[in-house]
């Protein structure tokens, strides 16, 4: 919901509430003698502090109104007594009220002036000595600092969190930097808009023809690219965009991209002889995959094990007979140190896996399991019988000294196991892959497990395609559906529509039921029947735990933000116990279901006394509690109890009904599908499968069978920028930046 936009202005009596992690602040503002409650990511504000504010009032039956501001420009205090509450309130390391009140008598009005540009008068101070007077001019320049950039950049309706990670990154030369050049604003982990950078630059008459534009505009194009999946992009399609989107000529693009690939801000990779444009992140993540692949496929075991009665012991201890391609892929991962499963559903994958990991134990090796995501995650370990942590857990999300999100395992501190086993492989992205292979110690076996028809990963690369296709790789792919699964025509028509068949729709008895509605309405009114009334009754289901419905598209009248307007209200309507908040596309509601659905790893969390941090783009969870006076929301995790500011509630979708995409790597008891077409981009083959697929014991498509087998025909898939498979395979024309 929009709200009008205000300004206020006062000074702070009191704060209430400080998250250190991501500058969110509750607190009272003395505005003209009334006294109002502020809320928003502010920064590091302290009492005493004068605040201008642009924002808009939110108001609550209980606690009343609170103003919520998104802008912020800090005035230091100019009264004595205020200055000394706000030095008092530790806004400067080293200056408690007693020293504040000493400094404050001597220096008057003056204080902060000194502080800010005679420090060294300090030292006149009785009891602070010339270490003291240095330590504290060092913490007050920091605090002066971040000022000063929040001031700057608040002229330009900057948000405030964008100047605290200005602050994180560029520390107290952030300023000086930023004068030189500002569009470092758009670089990683600030990723301001190019288009705010842009003005500043206007502002600070910089040239549309200079090389800082043109370069931060190219890296601008290819970060949005890498958001689509790219990881790179050719040349000539970079040097036509990037021509077009900055208004400048062929020559000036050619003589900032020559300067930036000369100074390391752009790579070069030549395949096939044409040339691709990556950004660093991207091409180092690449060029690393590709050396240590092959390293770690070199290795092999040194010890001499007998594989076929190792695996004849399996079948004795589990009562099975393994089919040959299952024996196949048993013995490379014991015998390699690299290795790809893969299979579509029911073709025996987990039982596969499940062998190799009772082998390896035996042998008194470790094997560590992980899956990209949580679900996903909770899912292997369903199945393996021992715990599977997602990758991010697996590696340890760490800050480092500069307050930047790194991982504790890397080359220096490898992963202590001897075999490594990555679940659901289709959705790990390359960047996120590089960084677990530097934690993986040479001599580790790595198997990835993961079906290569299912769509390709959420972030950048199309890792497990590009792995398999580059043929260096030993790859199982199970190809027999056993007869356990044959039963399920989820598993038998999935198999169909991945070899382009039809599915069959006429089965009235088994998991996959077919609906055939042409009218938008009557489909609505049939998904809500199904989930509310007719699917709890026939199986005893939970409507929002077992029951799932996903849908291609995010618009239209069965796209996720209708469906979840629509099942909201059937399925936890509105009730005077109940708190809400209102959001830009949906009010939240204590007992929602919700999908986180970006990557954040401030957001903290507890469970059973653990304490931790970090949700998942794809975490499903209830919004447990919402309280209006603290702007404050817990949502439950399968158990994790996660707080989220407000603010954070924009990262936060209702989950009654999710896209297919977005529901890769979680399975569901039952899935409800609505193919109606309308969605043309993602009228495709892949897309119908994954989601066919999600579904374990119940699969229920209302649509046309015209729109369904559709889907069926177009085999598109989804094109990607990339270089790895070219450069796995060992034909660049570029040097490896990681040497021999
Ligand atoms: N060699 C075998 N002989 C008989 N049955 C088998 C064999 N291997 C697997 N199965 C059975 O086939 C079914 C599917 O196997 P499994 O669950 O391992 O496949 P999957 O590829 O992991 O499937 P999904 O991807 O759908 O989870 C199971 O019921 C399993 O017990």
């Amino acid at each position: 919901m929009e709200h009008e936009v205000l300004h206020i202005e006062g000074t702070v009596e009191d704060v209430l509430f400080k998250n250190e992690n991501n500058g969110y602040i509750v607190l009272d503002l003395d505005a003209g003698g009334e006294l109002i409650t502020v809320v928003g990511e502010l920064g590091d504000i302290e009492e005493g502090e004068g605040l201008i504010l642009e924002g808009s009032y939110i108001t609550h039956p209980r606690f009343g109104t609170q103003f919520s501001a998104v802008y912020c420009e800090r005035k230091l205090p100019e009264t004595v007594v205020n200055i000394e509450k706000y030095l008092a309130s530790g806004a400067v390391k080293g200056i408690g009220p007693g020293l504040a009140k000493k400094i404050v008598d001597v220096f008057g009005e003056r204080t902060l002036d000194i502080m800010e540009n005679a420090p060294f008068r300090l030292a006149e101070i009785k009891g602070i000595s010339p270490k003291k007077c240095d330590e504290i001019a060092a913490e007050a320049q920091k605090l002066f600092c971040l000022r000063n950039l929040m001031s700057f950049l608040s002229q330009y309706e900057v948000k405030s969190r964008f100047a605290m990670n200005t602050y994180r990154k560029y520390g107290s030369d952030a300023m000086t930097l930023l004068r030189l050049n500002p569009y470092l604003l758009c670089g990683d982990y600030i990723e301001l808009d190019f288009a705010k950078a842009d003005t500043i630059a206007h502002d600070m008459h910089i040239a549309r023809n200079d090389n800082k534009r043109i370069t931060a505009g190219v890296q601008y194009i290819l970060r949005a690219n890498g958001g689509i999946g790219h990881t790179c992009l050719p040349l000539e399609v970079l040097a036509k965009k990037t021509q077009d989107t900055l208004g400048i000529t062929e020559s000036d693009f050619y003589s900032a991209y020559n300067a930036a690939i000369e100074d390391n801000e752009l790579f070069e990779y030549v395949k096939n002889e044409i040339e691709f444009v990556y950004l660093p992140d991207y091409f180092y993540a690449e060029s690393f995959i590709a050396d240590r692949i092959h390293v770690l496929r070199d290795f092999s075991s040194p010890e001499d094990f007998d594989y076929d009665l190792l695996i004849d012991i399996e079948e004795e201890e589990h009562n099975i007979k393994y089919e040959k391609l299952q024996r196949q892929a048993i013995t490379t991962a014991v015998s390699r140190g690299l290795m790809v499963l893969t299979g579509g559903p029911g073709t025996g994958k987990t039982t596969t896996l499940n062998a190799m990991i009772s082998i390896f134990e035996k042998k008194g090796m470790k094997v560590l399991l992980a899956a990209p995501t949580g679900r996903a995650a909770k899912r292997m370990s369903d199945l393996a019988g021992c715990e599977a942590k997602t990758i991010h857990r697996l590696l340890e999300v760490v800050y480092d000294s500069g307050d930047r999100l790194t991982f504790a395992h890397n080359e220096n501190n490898p992963l202590d196991c001897d075999v490594l086993i990555i679940d659901e492989m289709s959705m790990v992205d390359v960047v996120l892959f590089e960084k677990l292979l530097r934690a993986v110690r040479l001599g580790c076996r790595l198997i990835m497990v993961g079906d290569s028809d299912q769509l390709p990963s959420v972030g950048a690369g199309n890792l497990l395609g590009d792995i398999i296709d580059s043929k260096i790789v030993p790859v199982t792919e199970l190809k027999e559906i056993f007869r356990q699964a044959q039963k399920s025509c989820i598993v038998t028509n999935a198999h169909k529509i991945v070899a382009g068949e039809y599915p069959d729709l006429t089965r009235k008895d088994s998991d996959f039921f077919f609906f055939k509605r042409t009218d938008y309405q009557q489909a609505l009114k049939l998904i809500v029947d199904l989930a509310k009334t007719r699917l709890p009754k026939a199986y005893g289901y939970s409507p929002t735990e077992d029951i799932q419905i996903l849908t291609p598209s995010k618009k239209g009248v069965t796209g996720t933000v209708e469906l979840n307007k629509l099942l909201q209200d059937e399925l936890n309507p509105p009730a005077k116990n109940k708190q809400e908040k209102k959001g830009y596309v949906y009010t939240y509601r204590e007992g929602d279901k919700v999908m986180q659905t970006r990557n954040n790893y401030d957001i903290t969390w507890s469970k059973d006394g653990e304490q931790g941090a970090g949700i998942f783009n794809g975490d499903i969870g209830r919004i447990i509690s919402i309280d209006n006076r603290s702007s404050l929301a817990v949502i439950d995790f399968d158990g994790r109890k996660a707080t989220y500011t407000f603010d954070l509630l924009s990262q936060v979708d209702l989950a009654y009904a999710v896209t297919v995409h977005k529901s890769q790597g979680c399975e569901f008891e039952a899935v409800i599908l609505p193919i109606m077409g309308g969605f043309d981009k993602l009228c495709y083959r892949n897309l119908l499968y994954t989601a066919v697929t999600r579904a374990k014991k119940l699969l229920i498509l209302i649509g046309t069978e015209e729109h369904i087998n559709k889907m069926v025909d177009n085999n598109k898939r989804t094109r990607r920028y990339t270089c790895l498979r070219h450069m796995l395979s060992g034909k660049s024309k570029t040097s490896s930046p990681f040497g021999q």
